[in-house]
């Protein structure tokens, strides 16, 4: 629970009135940022933590309304309040039908705004209490329990909670270890909710997927003109995170250059941007993960020693999905009570033999692929309820005693070329196109894990994918 005050984000189209509540806001004690539209805003709750939105019901694009359905299936932990002018009652009723708390009416007493936010402040701090309340109870019963958006059910992730609640109070470097989609970044967040950081930022970097000559300035920010593209003077990620958390997954994928700079950072506690000769001092909590054995990394030197020690003073693994098959049940639940709510789809289960098939698959994609399988089920499903025919060949395949698939032989693939065309460089794009989408598919969009399947470096993968529009 955040011991700050609380972050608001407010939207409105008209620029006067963001920067008159910016600065009520502020007096007020909130922290405040603005932004001008239901996209943007969108796009900044996918990456801030922000407690309450106050939102225009009126405005071009999404509109209040559309942000409210979206933020009331994407982000249902965070108040929205709306503003409704002259004539636009009835929408902002409509909106607190669609999942928002409360409304003001422009144009308004400055206290009203206020009063309002803090009663959304009171509410979201009694809600938070209680759902902290509600966890604790449930983990010592032995039931199911969520810190943030983290299901926690089967024996070794109630220990991992356990952890995560000792580890959360104090500032030590964290490094968590597990499998691809097996819930590394839900761990950071749930970290940085239970911490005294919770009310600051938490930011959230994939070192694989950045091109490694940007690497730097995306963690360190850069000049004006320290190089080609760099037209403005721009903070990096360090500096975002001021105050809070920065994630950095896939930290193995670091080039040993941006290495030697990241352990400056955390042990100077200075960032310095690129094209400057000045450092920063910087008040972030860094946590990083890997999917990646770091340790044989060490030894064959691809990633530093010294690093390592750095990053791996308290190192938290997450076990795969196979080895905590208890959870599958109470997570298939939560997924497609999501699923209903974004796609609008009304499934109420698995019957008994389906739900038998996900609990003896091994899901070497772990979460993420249950979460891609669900949603695949669930598009196909006519009824209430998913039966095994909705459900991927793979997952009938690697089934023990499961009957031979029908169609594939389920070992060997066959590609056609035409005698007419003999080009190597085509035939080698179609080969290289049907593995990755053959290995996305295996490993449920997992790309970390596909990539490794196809013996290809993360980068490499996902400069593939963007060529063949495949993923
Ligand atoms: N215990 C859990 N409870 C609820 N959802 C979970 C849990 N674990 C994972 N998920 C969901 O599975 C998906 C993958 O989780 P997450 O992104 O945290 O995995 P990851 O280990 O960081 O993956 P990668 O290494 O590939 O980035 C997310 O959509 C997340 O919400």
């Amino acid at each position: 629970m955040s011991e700050g005050f609380s972050n608001v984000l407010v939207v409105d189209d008209e620029e006067p009135m963001r920067h008159m509540l910016e600065l009520l806001l502020r007096r007020a004690g909130f922290e405040v940022v603005s932004v001008e539209s239901g996209e943007q805003a969108l796009a900044h709750l996918a990456e801030h933590s922000v407690d309450v939105v106050l939102s225009d019901v009126r405005m071009p694009g999404l509109g209040g309304l559309g942000l409210a359905e979206r933020m009331s299936a994407e982000h249902p932990e965070v108040t929205l309040v709306m503003m409704s002018a002259f004539g636009t009652v009835d929408l902002a009723l409509e909106a607190m039908q669609r999942g928002a708390y409360d409304y003001v009416s422009k144009p308004f007493k400055r206290d009203e705004v206020v009063l309002t936010l803090r009663k959304a402040e009171e509410r979201l701090r009694l809600r938070r209490e209680n759902a902290q309340l509600r966890a604790r109870l449930a983990e010592f019963e032995g039931g199911v329990s969520v810190i943030g958006k983290l299901l926690i059910h089967s024996a070794p992730m109630r220990k991992l909670a356990a952890t995560l609640r000792k580890v959360a109070r104090f500032e030590t470097t964290v490094l968590i270890l597990g499998e691809s989609g097996v819930g590394k970044e839900l761990v950071c967040r749930a970290l940085h909710e239970l911490g005294p950081r919770s009310g600051g930022p938490f930011i959230a970097l994939n070192c694989g997927a950045i091109p490694e000559g940007l690497l730097e300035s995306e963690l360190f920010g850069h000049a004006k003109g320290a190089f080609t593209d760099a037209t403005r003077d721009k903070a990096g990620l360090f500096e975002a995170a001021e105050a809070g958390t920065l994630f950095l997954d896939e930290v193995g994928e670091l080039p040993v250059s941006v290495q030697v700079k990241l352990l400056r950072a955390l042990q100077e506690r200075e960032v310095r941007r690129v094209g400057e000769t000045d450092a920063r001092p910087v008040d972030v909590r860094v946590v990083a993960a890997t999917s990646r054995p770091l340790e044989e990394m060490v030894e064959a030197s691809e990633f530093r020693r010294d690093l390592f020690y750095r990053l791996a003073v308290m190192p938290l693994s997450i076990p795969p999905l196979r080895e905590r098959r208890e959870d599958i049940a109470p997570l298939t639940a939560d997924i497609l009570e999501a699923i209903n709510r974004r796609l609008g789809t009304t499934i109420e289960g698995l019957d008994a033999e389906a739900l038998r098939i996900l609990q003896t698959y091994d899901w070497p994609g772990n979460v993420r692929e249950l979460e891609n399988t669900l949603e695949h089920a669930a598009v196909l499903t006519e009824g209430a309820l998913i039966s095994p025919r909705s459900l991927p060949q793979r997952l009938h395949r690697e089934r023990p005693g499961a009957d031979a698939a029908p169609a594939d032989d389920g070992k060997h693939f066959h590609l056609e070329f035409s005698i007419d065309d003999l080009s190597v460089k085509r035939a080698a794009h179609r080969i290289e196109h049907e593995l990755i989408s053959r290995a996305l598919d295996q490993t449920g969009g997992n790309r970390t894990h596909a990539a490794k399947l196809l013996e290809l470096s993360h980068r490499a993968l996902l400069y593939k994918i963007k060529d063949y529009g495949v993923g």
